[in-house]
């Protein structure tokens, strides 16, 4: 099925998760309507894995509610997967995996996330970038109407992100979904973004890219200067927050 633009494709209202017996996210409210790219922004350990994964319901909520458009289908590009080197697998037989698909969904899929040479590839052998590409590929396989992804562009130089970002906004042109991602390429992702949410334990602050770089929350995590990754690392964290969050705001913990 598809959304009526303006209909949030996925919502939370409230959202709360503990991990460990821990508050990491509290009072999440937010939408995501079809075809709109949202990124997420927020220190280390600051909950935006856990936000994404209980998007996809891999972590079960302590609070609040989340509706998704019924039969939603949600590709995710998760922060990190190992594939065991010694296992020889090529690129086509990952994409059928764990559910066979057919030579031209693979085709297609490949082609979109722009390596359309790849099938016959290992996965051992592949750069960085190349695997990345690949499990973009095997997270649209599907045409999802929501696309996750993780800090996909992780290890990654700026070039490589920055045409990987590109080929994000082309993927969401040609199937027509919506994105939430999370970065910490700042300026790259800043501008590819329709808006962006800016996640602490909580939301600090949100708005289009202008509206939250400006933000006095934002300018509190990330620095004056929009200086990117190093900022990020040097969080100081000024603003108030609720007893419950019990994030510890330590720069680099992750
Ligand atoms: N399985 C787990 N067991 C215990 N604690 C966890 C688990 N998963 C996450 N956490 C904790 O929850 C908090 C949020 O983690 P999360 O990975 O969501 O943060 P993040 O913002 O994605 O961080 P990063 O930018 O470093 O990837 C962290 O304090 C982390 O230690």
């Amino acid at each position: 099925m598809t959304a009526d633009a303006g209909t949030p494709v996925i919502e939370t209202q409230g959202l709360g998760v503990r991990v460990g017996g821990r508050t990491v996210l509290q009072d999440v409210s937010m939408a995501v309507a079809a075809n709109e790219i949202v990124t997420i922004v927020g220190p280390n350990g600051s909950g935006k894995s856990t936000f994404l994964r209980a998007l996809i319901g891999a972590v079960p909520l302590s609070a609040g509610r989340m509706q998704r458009l019924p039969g939603l289908r949600i590709g995710y590009v998760p922060q990190k997967l190992s594939i065991d080197a010694a296992l020889p697998i090529t690129v086509r037989r990952f994409l059928s995996l764990p559910r066979r698909v057919t030579d031209s969904v693979a085709g297609e899929a490949l082609a979109r996330a722009g390596v359309p040479e790849l099938g016959k590839a290992q996965m051992a052998d592949l750069s960085g970038g190349q695997f990345q590409r690949v499990l973009l590929a095997r997270a649209i396989l599907e045409r999802p109407q929501l696309l996750l992804l993780d800090e996909a562009t992780q290890g990654l130089d700026q070039p490589g992100a920055a045409a990987f970002y590109q080929r994000i906004e082309e993927v969401r042109r040609e199937l027509g979904c919506a994105i939430i991602m999370v970065s910490h390429d700042l300026h790259v992702v800043m501008a590819a973004s329709d808006r962006v949410l800016c996640i602490n334990g909580h939301i600090c602050c949100e708005g289009t890219p202008e509206v939250v770089a400006d933000a006095p929350e934002y300018r509190a995590l990330f620095g004056t200067g929009t200086k990117g990754t190093l900022a990020l690392y040097r969080h100081q964290h000024s603003h108030s927050h609720d007893a419950d969050c019990a994030h510890d705001h330590q720069p680099g913990v992750s």
